[in-house]
């Protein structure tokens, strides 16, 4: 299965806006979206270039063209008190890579608080990497840790993150309870999951990413994009990744994106009990 690179859309957009759920591309974001039932498209939807949405009406309707950045679109009224966990989770496919995953959720998240409906969750979610024997293929990781894995520097003796040149960071740091509460529902293992700008393709390269981070569970590339947006607005965030392969020597052929994809599915599907009953003030 290809994977086609986001363009930012929003497809599901309903009642509160309270959860941004950002993928990387489209059939992740459909992965996603299935877990909480599917969308069906809306009689404006294709003039508007939404692919589909949930279940009632969106309170807030961001879209991309180009690539320009989201920006508000329509608004209709939102669900009231009976609204459900998935009338607050919005999807949407981001793009690849940390740049381009951290300006699309930037966007999202303004745009929402903009419209008076700010988000107070946001997760990084997609396929990922796995670093064996801990986290195989089909497995479901949720990150402990955000990590830039490559911000930095190369010297001669060896690699130094960006905070050790004065500067920046590379971590972040999701609330321990929620990524405790989320792994036990998702049936997930928890670790650090590491943020590349290269996929891994070397057994040298793998050792060398799990010596820095012994933590590691994972590689993908677009979750410190994102913590990184989070962060700039104040909202806690999650990363979780269904593994479609092994970190290590390139294999592309061995990839198994579809088993992943419905990891992905199946694990969200757990979550609306933890998503409904989480408060970030609790923390
Ligand atoms: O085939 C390639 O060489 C290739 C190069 C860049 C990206 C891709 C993707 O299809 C990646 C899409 C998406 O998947 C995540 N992902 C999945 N496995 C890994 C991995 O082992 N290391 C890093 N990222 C991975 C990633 O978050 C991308 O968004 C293919």
């Amino acid at each position: 299965m290809e994977l086609q690179a986001g363009e930012g859309r929003v497809i599901a957009a309903a009642g509160l806006g309270r959860v941004l759920v950002a993928t990387a591309v489209s059939v992740e974001r459909d992965a996603v979206a299935k877990a909480f039932g599917g969308f069906s498209p809306g009689p404006d939807d294709e003039a508007l270039g939404v692919v589909g949405r949930a279940h009632p009406p969106p309170s807030s309707r961001l879209r991309s063209s180009g690539g320009d950045p989201h920006r508000p679109s329509g608004t209709t009224a939102h669900g009231g008190s009976g609204a459900t966990a998935r009338d607050r989770i919005d999807v949407i496919d981001a793009g690849v890579g940390p740049a381009l995953a951290a300006a699309s959720t930037a966007s999202a998240l303004t745009a929402a608080a903009l419209q008076g409906t700010p988000y107070d969750l946001v997760v990084s979610a997609g396929i990922g990497g796995g670093f064996e024997p801990e986290a195989p293929v089909g497995a479901l990781v949720v990150a402990d840790e955000i990590v830039a894995a490559d911000l930095g520097a190369e010297t001669p003796d060896g690699f130094l993150p960006v905070t050790e040149l004065g500067f920046g960071t590379v971590r972040h740091h999701p609330p321990e309870d929620l990524v405790r509460r989320v792994a036990d529902a998702a049936g997930a293992r928890t670790g650090a999951v590491l943020t590349v700008s290269t996929v891994t393709g070397t057994a040298a390269r793998a050792t060398a990413l799990r010596e820095r981070h012994p933590t590691a569970l994972a590689e993908a590339m677009e979750g410190f994009g994102v913590a990184e947006a989070a962060g700039a607005h104040g909202v806690p965030v999650l990363e979780i990744r269904a593994i479609s392969n092994p970190v290590g020597p390139r294999d592309r052929a061995a990839w198994r994106i579809g088993d992943a994809l419905a990891a992905l599915t199946e694990g969200f599907g757990k979550l609306v009990p933890v998503l409904e009953s989480w408060n970030r003030h609790d923390q």
